[in-house]
């Protein structure tokens, strides 16, 4: 007999205990061969007259339910039977609703998705304060929306408004945070969650009905049409209508307000199935899916080195951001040095600003941001670093100071103390050349904000003219520190540009030409803004800063050949001290109010904006660069893998999650599409728009990517 994922034991004072706990897995997730098992614990449930409470609480030591399981609704082949599986859902969430007696959720760890929306369905909800408690309705974020009640029973239990934010941004909330808005009823220590369960448990049934529920269920139809206005304004600014998911979660709750729970239920569970169809959900879900596989990764053969303590070599923006991810999130202490104090106060300022920040929104205490800035110290000379297992470098980009810190490391530090470089366009290999343990020396690729970017790049070299390459170790050391600093990362080859940055650039330069045709700068960043991207392509060249591009550029150039040949607008950029936003005058202005065109910036370069190509037409032209220069990096080995590139599109540059990255996207379109698109544009705008082989290979052969 297969052991079952809910067990039921009882005691003395009446009060029943359901546990789940999903056999052979770390995490609870709820699968549709439970659907017997629940319904028979359901059934000796009501057949006992005994019972004055049900605690459901989770066997896992650090997870409640992280929802239902993702693989069983990719698996799912027609709408219907994923609609299906979303009625199991709501048929026995509302049977457990209907028990005469208390029902109580003890909740510690993740609660997400489905999970919440049993709890929802539970008559109280009691959670732990520990870190590890998260509750959230994720859906949105697979293109999906919640289809087990979800969307009918939070804006009835915390208001039309709460819940709308909660479900379009599928943000996990702590445990203080779920109280305050009424998803939670009670935060209590671990160590007391189920004997405060419990007694909640024996104290009478709560009744539904709150003042709050009657304003949501249309005490004032008005107010609400005005909340669900506005939600759907905040929405749309961010998706731009390419996520059918947000449109639907609106119609589905604004739907179960106006004609009740029953109707709600109904419409929920339709709506949820044909959305597991759709694209959009299977390109967000394929993200899951190779994160979390990617989470196992240890990006080489070898076992990571034991790592007690980081060293960074540079005090600037970069510097400030390393050290706050390694000291906070990885837990390691952390020794800055910079070539003067005021670089050192720089960076401490940046930890603390940052920290203060979670203080305020009490996300730590004073205590907790006192004890990790103690963790971050810094000086003007190598104090310290003999204790070093790693140096992350994040000085000027300029190869002979990098030369030089690689022979200041191997003097002051360890004999295997990594050498870890956060250069964006040197090679690796060059800046080894300087090692006599070049073994120890490998890219770790950073994007800026540190804190905030997910992604990245560990670049191994090949070996310099007297030594080896990268070590195993080595990369297996620095893909672990970059997970604990929570980071994805991935291995790319050490040509120039790496992966990220040579994808953007061609992407950027063909963005620079379109504004040199005369297109007005705010139609460009539309284009791409509404084809998915975050940011436009002008507005982040004004981001990143002109000088960093004019910088990069030519060494792309040097090293990749003509197709990267940068449009001439660096120079009279950089000569009118055109920086961007840190220099305050980029393309837009930087001292208004509102976001605002610098228009002088055209008669700078001699330009009388005019629309002439479509959004369209923009968006497609600058992202066919794009693609067509991944499909190289992944030919040529700079990528270990579609996926890789994939998420490093996305991770790194926020190429539209929805499309599920480059290659995701020229599956889905096609690749002989993709083949005559470039055809088509290698006519109308030249050959650096001309397939590569590996496309061209792949479209005779009707293969695929993935
Ligand atoms: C009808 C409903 O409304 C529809 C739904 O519920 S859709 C599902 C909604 N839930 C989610 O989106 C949550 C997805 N999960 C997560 O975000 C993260 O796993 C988490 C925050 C829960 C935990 O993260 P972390 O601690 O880093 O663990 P992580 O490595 O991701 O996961 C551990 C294991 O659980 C699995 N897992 C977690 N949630 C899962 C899910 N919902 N479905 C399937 N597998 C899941 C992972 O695949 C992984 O499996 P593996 O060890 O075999 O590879």
């Amino acid at each position: 007999m297969t052991q079952s994922a809910f067990s039921l034991s009882y005691k003395d004072n009446g009060v029943a205990w359901l546990k789940i706990d999903v056999p052979n897995e770390k995490m609870n997730t709820l699968q549709a061969e439970f659907s017997e098992q629940i319904t028979s614990v359901l059934a000796e449930l009501k057949a006992r007259s005994d019972i004055k409470g049900l605690v459901v609480y989770s066997g896992k030591p650090d997870n409640f339910v992280a929802g239902a399981d993702i693989r069983m609704l990719s698996a799912c082949e027609t709408a219907q039977e994923a609609q299906a599986l979303a009625k199991k859902g709501q048929v026995l969430f509302s049977q457990l609703e209907q028990l005469p007696f208390h029902v109580v959720a003890a909740i510690h760890g993740p609660c997400l998705g489905g999970g919440l929306e049993l709890a929802l369905s539970c008559h109280s909800r009691v959670c732990s304060d520990g870190d590890k408690t998260r509750l959230g309705l994720p859906e949105v974020q697979l293109g999906l929306l919640p289809g087990s009640g979800g969307t009918q029973r939070l804006p009835r239990l915390i208001g039309v408004a709460n819940a709308l934010d909660m479900i379009l941004s599928g943000k996990q909330l702590r445990a203080k945070k779920a109280v305050k808005l009424g998803v939670i009823d009670q935060v209590v220590p671990e160590s007391i969650l189920l004997n405060v369960a419990e007694q909640v448990a024996l104290s009478p049934k709560p009744s539904r009905k709150s003042s709050m529920q009657n304003w949501a269920l249309g005490g004032n139809p008005l107010g609400r049409s005005v909340v669900f206005d506005q939600a759907a304004k905040k929405a749309h600014e961010k998706t731009r209508g390419n996520y059918p998911a947000v449109d639907a979660i609106l119609e589905v709750v604004k739907y179960g307000l106006q004609h009740g729970m029953e109707k709600g239920l109904e419409q929920e569970a339709k709506v949820f199935g044909e959305l597991v169809m759709s694209p959009e959900s299977a390109a967000l879900r394929s993200i899951f899916f190779a994160t979390t596989a990617m989470k196992k990764e240890t990006g080489s053969e070898a076992e990571p080195l034991t790592v007690e303590r980081v060293a960074v070599l540079g005090g600037g923006l970069m510097g400030g951001g390393i050290s706050h991810v390694t000291a906070t999130k990885a837990g390691y202490p952390v020794r800055i040095k910079d070539i003067s104090n005021d670089g050192i106060q720089n960076a401490l300022a940046y930890n603390f600003k940052l920290l203060d920040k979670k203080r305020k929104r009490k996300i730590i205490s004073k205590a907790t941001l006192q004890k990790q800035m103690l963790t971050i110290t810094g000086g003007t000379d190598f104090t310290g670093f003999n204790q070093a297992d790693v140096v992350i470098e994040a000085v000027f980009e300029d190869l002979a100071l990098k030369h030089q810190m690689v022979k200041d490391v191997e003097e002051y530090a360890k004999s295997n103390t990594i050498f870890a470089t956060n250069t964006s366009s040197l090679p690796i290999n060059q800046i080894a050349q300087a090692a006599e343990r070049p073994e120890n020396v490998v890219g770790l690729h950073y994007f800026s904000p540190v804190e905030k970017m997910p992604l990245v790049e560990v670049i191994p070299h090949q070996g310099t003219e007297t030594g080896s390459g990268t070590s195993e170790e080595t990369i297996a050391t620095v893909v672990a520190l970059a997970k604990k600093q929570g980071k994805t990362p991935i291995v790319v080859g050490d040509k120039a540009g790496f992966y990220v940055n040579r994808i953007l650039a061609p992407y950027m330069n063909e963005a620079a030409r379109v504004l040199l045709s005369g297109e007005p700068i705010e139609h460009i960043d539309t284009a791409l803004l509404n084809f998915g991207f975050p940011v436009g392509p002008i507005t982040l060249l004004d981001e990143v800063g002109v000088d960093v591009g004019a910088k990069i550029s030519p060494i792309l150039l040097a090293e990749l050949g003509d197709r990267f040949e940068a449009p001439d607008v660096f120079d009279l950029l950089l000569k009118d001290d055109r920086k961007g936003r840190k220099s305050g005058k980029g393309f837009y202005r930087y001292n208004t109010k509102k976001k605002e065109v610098d228009k002088s910036v055209y008669k700078l370069l001699e330009l009388e904006p005019k629309i002439k190509e479509s959004e369209t037409e923009i968006a497609v032209r600058c992202s066919l660069m794009m693609l067509n220069e991944a499909v190289r990096c992944l030919d040529e080995g700079v990528i270990r893998s579609a996926r890789d590139g994939d998420i490093g599109a996305i991770f790194g540059i926020g190429f539209p999650p929805f499309l599920g990255g480059p290659f995701r996207y020229m599956d889905h379109i096609g690749i002989t599409r993709v083949v005559d698109m470039l055809n088509e544009y290698t006519d109308k705008y030249g050959d650096r728009f001309k397939p590569c082989e590996r496309l061209l290979d792949m479209a005779k052969e009707e293969k695929t990517f993935y």
